[in-house]
């Protein structure tokens, strides 16, 4: 049964694009279930001098797409107020304290308040602080706290910058937001892992050969030059979500499925990952930047990035885990953009079978090609499934071995009905529930991880651009399998 929710929203930066994209659509998505009802109320701010109205056809126009029935739209829209905010000065906040006391009052929300701070992270330090010096933190009722990334950009900023919210709200009151945390397959890692036991008991260095992590774009950087170019491909998604796939990947079973036993685990995961040496950097990750073709520009002739620009628009790197399930195992990992095409998957190689007795008997076993691995993808999207792959017999009077999928992919029904991330996320900050955010050990440890890399290749000098829009990266992504003897396993996808 559906539970209602009583809380404020108060949205820092609601002018935005973040909040236009995916706030506003999520929460009425969360009206409509009725997981929020009567007792909501929003709070937009930002420094644009907009009236309630203005907001409210604001938000109309960004829930167009989910098309609202008349009668859903008036009741959902009267929940939404504007107040200007420059969050610099501390005089403008009595404005919000008010009218969220009102609002509390109005909408029985039980002094329940939820801040999202939808803007650069240079903010939230002072927005934290005026939280609470200027008495909007609500006294009887729960505080939460919704960040966005960037967490920082290396691990001293991070650092900073948590103590700054660490000085306001507690640990459990933070909900560090990596929104690839929210996606339905992403969450069902945990599914296939601890709930088959094929796949659990096989799950470590005996069997598995290795595990590749992509998530390729097939946009460029589009409008979001001027951040990108300060960030690049590490920052933006290894630093975050290839890191956390990976905690999950490798976690060990937690004795329960709790936010606080899986925290522990993917922790404890992420502390195992080696950090490695400049030396062993060079070796393990490689970077590039996309070229212009006939209908893509270069990345150096995006609006908003440096034309001498040497950010990397992709990565593609191996990483290691120091434990006894995983020593041995590279967990490889690639993204950037402008690739062949939109595709994020996991792919898990067993090992081979020790020998090929299916080999002709004149072949010595050491001139014999090895059978074709077994192999577990994890579709992430656009389409959402699993496959595995098995060695079956060819039909026919020989004995030819021949690599049978094992395909299931959700229906486009059901697809449609796959809450969108921002949407459940929202949910579990209501109920409380911190299992799909991210806990700050495992962000200071993810830095710690990252910057090794980044500063081993701000020290080198680099012969950008070095890959095509609409190919899978540059030669080098290729050639660090290649040297393992091994190679990315990918399969266009087929709808
Ligand atoms: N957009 C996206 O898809 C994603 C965004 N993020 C993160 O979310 C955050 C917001 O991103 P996005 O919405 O794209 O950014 P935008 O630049 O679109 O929005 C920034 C918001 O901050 C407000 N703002 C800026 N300065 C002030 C100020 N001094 N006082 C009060 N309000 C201010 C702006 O409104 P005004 O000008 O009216 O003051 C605007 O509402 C960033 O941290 C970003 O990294 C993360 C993942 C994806
Ligand atoms: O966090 C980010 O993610 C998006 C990719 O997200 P997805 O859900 O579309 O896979 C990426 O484009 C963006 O650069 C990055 O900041």
């Amino acid at each position: 049964m559906t539970h209602e929710n009583h809380a404020l929203f108060i949205i820092f930066g609601a002018t935005g694009d973040l909040a236009k994209r995916k706030l506003y659509p999520s929460l009425f998505r969360l009206y409509r279930k009725k997981n929020i009802q009567s007792h909501f109320a929003v709070i937009g701010t930002a420094r644009s001098t907009w009236t309630h109205e203005h907001f409210r056809e604001v938000v109309t126009e960004s829930i167009n797409s989910l098309h609202p029935t008349k009668q859903e739209l008036d009741e959902f829209i009267n929940h939404f107020y504007y107040q200007a905010l420059n969050v610099a000065n501390t005089d403008e906040y009595v404005s919000i304290q008010e009218l969220a006391e009102s609002l509390d009052e109005t909408y029985h929300l039980e002094g329940n308040r939820i801040f999202y701070l939808a803007m650069a992270p240079q903010f939230f330090g002072t927005i934290s602080q005026h939280i609470k010096s200027e008495g909007i933190m609500s006294e009887h009722g729960f505080n939460r706290l919704i960040i966005e990334k960037p967490f920082g950009v290396d691990h001293t900023s991070a650092t900073q910058l948590n103590e700054e919210i660490s000085a306001v709200f507690d640990e459990k009151q933070i909900f560090r937001i990596d929104h690839y945390l929210g996606k339905e397959m992403i969450q069902n890692i945990a599914a296939v892992r601890f709930g088959n036991n094929i796949f659990e008991s096989l799950w470590n260095h005996a069997y598995i050969d290795n595990i590749q992590i992509t998530l390729a774009e097939s946009l460029g950087v589009e409008e979001r030059g001027g951040y990108y170019d300060k960030s690049g491909a590490l920052k933006d998604m290894v630093q975050n979500h290839i890191l956390q796939i990976v905690a999950l990947l490798a976690m060990e079973p937690p004795t329960v499925f709790t936010d606080e036993a899986i925290r522990t685990e993917k922790i404890n995961a992420l502390k195992a990952v080696r950090v490695y040496n400049s030396d062993e950097v060079k070796k393990s990750f490689v970077r590039g930047q996309y070229s212009s073709s006939d209908h893509h520009l270069a990345y150096r002739e995006e609006a908003g990035v440096d034309p001498d620009s040497n950010t990397e628009t992709f990565v593609a790197g191996k990483f290691l885990i120091d434990n006894f399930r995983w020593t041995g195992v590279p967990f490889y990992v690639r993204t950037g953009k402008n690739m062949t095409e939109k595709g994020t998957r996991i792919n898990i190689v067993f090992k081979s079978t020790p020998i090929n007795i299916f080999r002709s008997i004149d072949t010595p076993i050491c001139q014999t090609q090895k059978l074709p691995e077994n192999v577990l993808t994890i579709y992430i999207q656009p389409t959402e499934g699993f496959s595995l792959t098995l060695n079956g017999k060819k039909i026919g009077t020989g004995f030819d071995i021949d690599p049978t999928k094992l395909v299931f992919r959700q229906s486009v029904e059901n697809l449609e009905n796959t809450p969108e991330a921002y949407e459940k996320l929202l949910l579990d900050c209501l109920n409380g529930d911190a299992t799909n955010f991210t806990h700050w050990d495992e962000v200071e440890q993810s830095w710690k991880v990252v910057d090794v890399i980044r500063h081993t290749w701000d020290d080198e000098t680099v012969d950008f651009p070095n890959y095509l829009p609409g190919s899978m990266g540059p030669k080098e992504a290729f050639d660090l399998l290649e040297k393992d003897n091994r190679s990315w396993v990918w399969e266009p996808n087929k709808n």
